[in-house]
Order: C-alpha cells, then sequence, then structure tokens
C-alpha cells in the first residue's frame, strides 16, 4: 500500500510518542526545511537555487499538527540569519562532520523519529522544545551538511548557527581529522564570536573497531577549545547530554552572570546527595593532584554545563 505524505507524517507523529527524550521534552512540531528561503534564494547565484530546492525539501504538516509559524516564519528567521530570536529562545544549532559518522542518526533521535527508515521525509530540520535546567528551550537543529556541497552552500552553513555540533566516528580516524578541519574553518568563518561548539566522538558501542580514543578526543577539544562528549546514536548513550549541554553552552555565553548563578543554584538544589557528593570528592581529588593540570583542564571539556 503507497501511503501519502500526510499518512507518512502521521505515522512519524505515532513514533514521535516513543522518543528516548523524556516526557517533559514536548515535540511541537517538525520541519524539513530552513524556514523562510526566499531571501536566500534571491541572494544566490541561480546555479545554486536548485541545489538549495534538494537540500530544503519542504514537507508540509499533518493537519492536527501544532503549528508555530508566528514564531518562525517571518523572514528575520532564514537560513541565515541568526541571533533575532534569541528572547523567544529559538537556538539554532548545525551538525557538521564527515560522511556516515552519524549525523543524521544523532538528528533523528533528537526529532524523535528515530524508528523511521522513510529517510525521504525524514527531512534536514528539527525543530523540539527541550526542557533544560527547569526552563525550555526551542531547537532548531539542521543536519544539511554535506562534503560535497558548493563553498556558498558550506560558507551558509558555517555563518547561520547560533551552536555548532562537530561529529566524528570513533572507528575512523580520518573523520577524526576532519572534525579538526572543521573546527578551524569554523574559527576562521566566526573570528570574532564566541560560538559554543561540542565536539562529538560516535559510535562508541563500536568497541572493537575504536580508532580515537577518549584522550584524544578530549585533548582535541581542549586544543580546539570546545567541549566534547562520546555518544553512541545506536544505544542512545549520551543522546540527551549532548542536546541538554549544547543549549547549556548557549545560555552561558548569551544570559547574564546573573541568570546563570540562578539556574545553577536551582540545579544544585535538585542535586542528589551521592552527586553532591561525587562533586565534593573530585574537587578534593584535582586538587590534590597538582602536576595534572592539563588534566584538569581536559577534565573540565567533559563538563557541558560550564564554560
Ligand atoms: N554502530 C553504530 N552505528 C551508527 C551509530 N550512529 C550511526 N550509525 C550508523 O552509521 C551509518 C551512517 O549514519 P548516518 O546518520 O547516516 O551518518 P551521517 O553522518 O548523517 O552521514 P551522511 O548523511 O553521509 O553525511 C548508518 O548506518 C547508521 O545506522 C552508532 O552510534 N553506532
Amino acid at each position: 500500500m503507497t501511503l501519502n505524505k500526510g499518512d507518512k507524517l502521521r505515522n512519524m507523529d505515532k513514533r514521535r510518542g516513543s522518543t528516548p527524550f523524556p516526557m517533559h521534552h514536548q515535540t511541537l512540531h517538525r520541519r524539513s526545511m530552513p524556514v523562510d528561503d526566499r531571501e536566500l534564494r534571491s541572494s544566490m547565484p541561480p546555479v545554486l537555487a536548485g541545489e538549495l530546492s534538494n537540500l530544503t525539501r519542504c514537507t508540509s504538516y499533518s493537519p492536527g499538527e501544532q503549528h508555530r509559524d508566528s514564531c518562525v516564519s517571518d523572514s528575520s528567521d532564514s537560513v541565515i540569519s541568526s541571533g533575532s530570536d534569541s528572547d523567544g529562545h529559538i537556538y539554532k544549532v548545525v551538525l557538521l562532520g564527515e560522511h556516515g559518522v552519524g549525523k543524521s542518526t544523532l538528528a533523528r533521535i533528537f526529532g524523535g523519529l528515530e524508528d523511521t527508515h522513510d529517510y525521504e521525509d525524514a527531512g534536514n530540520t528539527y525543530d523540539r522544545s527541550i526542557v533544560v535546567d527547569g526552563e525550555e528551550a526551542n531547537i532548531l537543529l539542521y543536519d544539511i551538511w554535506e562534503q560535497d556541497n558548493s563553498q556558498w552552500l558550506k560558507d551558509q552553513c558555517m555563518c547561520m548557527g547560533d551552536a555548532y555540533i562537530i561529529v566524528y566516528s570513533v572507528t575512523d580516524k580520518s573523520s577524526f581529522e576532519k572534525a579538526s578541519e572543521l573546527r578551524i574553518q569554523l574559527r576562521r568563518a566566526r573570528q570574532s564570536e564566541n560560538i559554543p561548539i561540542i565536539l562529538v566522538g560516535n559510535k562508541t558501542d563500536l568497541v572493537r573497531s575504536r580508532e580515537v580514543s577518549v584522550d584524544e578526543g578530549s585533548a582535541c577539544a581542549v586544543v580546539f577549545d570546545c567541549k566534547f562528549i562520546e555518544t553512541s546514536a545506536s544505544l542512545h548513550h549520551n543522546v540527551r547530554n549532548l542536546f541538554e549541554g549544547i543549549v547549556r553552552q548557549i545560555r552561558l555565553r548569551r544570559d547574564s552572570k546573573e541568570e546563570n548563578a540562578r539556574r545553577m543554584a536551582n540545579c544544585k538544589r535538585r542535586e542528589s546527595i551521592s552527586k553532591k557528593a561525587k562533586r565534593f570528592l573530585g574537587r578534593i581529588v584535582a586538587r590534590k593532584n597538582k602536576k595534572m593540570a592539563f588534566r584538569q583542564k581536559s577534565k573540565s571539556c567533559h563538563d557541558l554545563s560550564v564554560l
């Protein structure tokens, strides 16, 4: 039986119900293209307009699906604009990385579509509202990076994000090297900005095929001044921490010190006694280990809740 697009989307809605994200991660709606691309199209070389059409396949919404166009459809929210929605907390997060490292798998988990094999309709931009530290944040996650894209489109990707997730596979050394290159490109493109970036070593479940160690990953993060986490999209390990972490990193840079301190205090209040004890012991051990200055710094790249 052939399903029409509406049926497929309704099915996806059902799958979204089984998302591994916790209940408080409410899905508002999913969009498969950057919001309003008219501005972008008018400013681009004609030959690239077709390329953008492929890139941003537009998906219609199923009738019951909640719409939020009032927040997102005006032209100020085009692909290339960024930062206009900080008050509404719509954060544009862009996935970067070599082919096959797991970007789309991570994105689908985030979008609640991890069970779908209908990649044609899965789209490449996901819009979710998640609650982090007791406050809601809206994330637009762009899974549109392709090595084969034109330089112009790559440049757009480098400019449009409020935050970046650079993914490599721990089973593929060359993807790790590519991740470093991407970090350098990003630094060049956004020189004066302090953009949140998380380096992600994915596919940790493939233990026997590992080519990049945790230490190599964190050392790279320290050198490139970004955060670091290892994930297994297949096992859903650390995926939630990754997306919560990116929200925290954005907030730490965007919001006032007072606001972040208040959040921190709230979090600590909610922390269990065992977590508090762990943190306390961690601090004592770190203080005693004076020779570990580098290690301490590299450890902090694992903590996605601090700068
Ligand atoms: N074992 C394992 N496989 C994974 C993991 N994440 C993704 N994969 C698999 O790796 C393959 C590539 O994953 P994708 O999500 O398509 O990778 P991508 O980075 O989006 O690739 P491109 O679209 O080519 O850029 C797929 O077969 C996934 O099922 C993981 O954590 N563990």
